[in-house]
């Protein structure tokens, strides 16, 4: 059974971070591929800031041009929004019933993961790998769980909201995303 990790997100935009998390499970967790499956809207999110979604996803795949086992996912653009997680993963499972998938997130999701709908559900379900993330460590309940498994990697301060903020103050923001997004939000005056 092919096992793919699916990694939701906003990416309002994708950056570095996003990438090696990506690229760290898709090659070093028995994964064969990874998704990355662009939120239209995090139910926990306010919209402020956030850009439309095509834009968003163009983002993605530019930043994922060259991995081979890594793709993007519009599963969600033609779900109901905001974007329930279990709604997702229970149309993926209806379409895909042969492959066996799993969740990827940063430990900040862990901290608001009960408030998410049916996370029983998700829980009982599906395996959670999660990537560890500055001032987010997860609590005993969660390392302990038997569906989450946390991986032991260097953390990472990136996070989309340093990126707009940096664009909206007219900081160069080289390397913080690949050079296909950076041109890309400069071109099209996105984050000013
Ligand atoms: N630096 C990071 N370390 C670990 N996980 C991260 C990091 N950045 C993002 N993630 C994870 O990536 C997924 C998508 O995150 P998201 O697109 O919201 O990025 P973000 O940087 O958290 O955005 P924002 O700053 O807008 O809240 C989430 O599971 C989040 O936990
Ligand atoms: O299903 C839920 O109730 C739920 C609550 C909060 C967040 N999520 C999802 O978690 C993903 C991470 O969100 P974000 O904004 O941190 O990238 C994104 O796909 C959200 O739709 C899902």
């Amino acid at each position: 059974m092919r096992k793919i990790g699916l990694f939701f997100g906003s990416f309002n935009p994708i950056h570095t971070g996003h990438l090696i998390i990506a690229n760290y499970m898709a090659n070093y967790t028995g994964l064969d591929e990874v998704w990355l499956v662009v939120s239209p809207h995090n139910p926990l999110k306010k919209k402020g800031s956030l850009i439309n979604m095509y834009d968003r996803l163009e983002m993605v795949n530019l930043a994922i041009e060259r991995a081979e086992n890594i793709r993007s996912s519009t599963i969600e653009f033609s779900l109901p929004q905001p974007s329930y997680t279990i709604d997702t993963l229970i149309h993926l499972r209806e379409k895909y019933p042969t492959t066996d998938f799993v969740l990827i997130m940063g430990s900040d999701n862990l901290q608001s993961l009960k408030k998410w709908k049916n996370y029983e559900i998700i829980l009982r379900d599906y395996h959670i790998q999660v990537y560890p993330r500055p001032d987010y460590p997860a609590a005993p309940e969660w390392t302990q769980h038997p569906s989450i498994t946390l991986t032991d990697t260097p953390l990472m301060e990136f996070s989309s909201t340093f990126i707009r903020n940096a664009v909206k103050n007219g900081k160069n923001i080289r390397y913080f995303v690949p050079d296909s997004v950076m041109a890309f939000i400069e071109n099209k005056g996105l984050y000013r």
